[in-house]
């Protein structure tokens, strides 16, 4: 049976080739040129650490395909307000339409909002959703280790450079941290969550940092739900996270930011 990132990853093939027919690439890489200065993923990501805070990357979810519909009334400005009163480092925001419910719209209403880096957490598969995620103002974008070859995951990641925004290369193995290490980026994603099975646990984060090169920063992505999974995680050394569900189910996401990592 094909397994979920795959099927995503195959819609997403379906996507580029409706998307790009519809804006061609000339064009769109004109818009991504005329764009305004990122905001500095990362910078904000190392600024909260060196401060002596946790690094949060704030998660803007309306859906999943592990657990449906997440949050309801979903108003991603409002969100993304909450989330920067509460001293998150930066937000994530899920573009993805048939998966997640989510859009572009969504993640250009919660950067307007407020003055956090915008992560556009979507499936990154060609250079031409890099030109995309830049032309909507995203600061930083996500390469997942799992669904890019080496060479492809260097192409994006340089591209992304050269259009001034940051890279979260995902891994879930040891195996893809590896690869994710050949990678000039500082930052590394350790999703907690197998995107194959769904199963989640904290100890994944936990067993690759013992692996990771003292110059990068690990992420611990996924499933953090509690105090206690943040303090077991910050006790390894670990100070920077991606939290969405917890944040999501809650009817203030701001609130539960500051009950799960204090004040920040
Ligand atoms: O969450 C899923 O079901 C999922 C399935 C397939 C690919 C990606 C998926 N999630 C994306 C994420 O990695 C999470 O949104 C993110 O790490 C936050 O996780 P959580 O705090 O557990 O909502």
């Amino acid at each position: 049976m094909t397994d979920i990132l795959q099927r995503i990853l195959a819609r997403k093939a379906e996507e580029l080739a409706e998307r790009s027919t519809k804006l061609p690439l000339k064009e769109l890489s004109a818009r991504a040129a005329d764009m305004p200065d990122t905001r500095g993923f990362a910078a904000a990501i190392e600024a909260k650490i060196a401060a002596g805070l946790s690094a949060v990357i704030a998660e803007v979810k309306k859906a999943s395909p592990s657990k449906g519909v997440i949050r309801a009334e979903f108003d991603p400005a409002a969100i993304a307000r909450s989330y920067e009163a509460a001293g998150a480092a930066c937000l994530s925001v899920l573009t993805d339409k048939d998966f997640f419910h989510g859009c572009e719209d969504f993640l250009q209403q919660a950067r307007a909002a407020c003055s956090l880096p915008v992560l556009r957490k979507d499936f990154v598969i060609d250079p031409y959703q890099v030109y995309e995620a830049r032309a909507i103002g995203a600061d930083c974008i996500l390469l997942i280790v799992a669904a890019l070859s080496d060479a492809d995951l260097l192409e994006l990641s340089l591209l992304a450079a050269e259009l001034d925004m940051d890279v979260l290369c995902e891994v879930h193995d040891a195996e893809e941290l590896e690869r994710a290490q050949a990678v000039p980026v500082p930052l590394i994603g350790v999703n907690n969550r197998n995107l194959r099975t769904f199963e989640t646990s904290i100890d994944t984060s936990l067993e690759l940092q013992e692996l990771m090169e003292y110059d990068r920063v690990l992420v611990a992505e996924s499933g953090i739900h509690t105090p206690a999974d943040v303090a077991r995680l910050r006790d390894a050394g670990i100070n920077a996270f991606l939290v969405g569900e917890a944040f999501m189910r809650a009817p203030d996401p701001g609130l539960e930011l500051k009950r799960l990592f204090g004040t920040n």
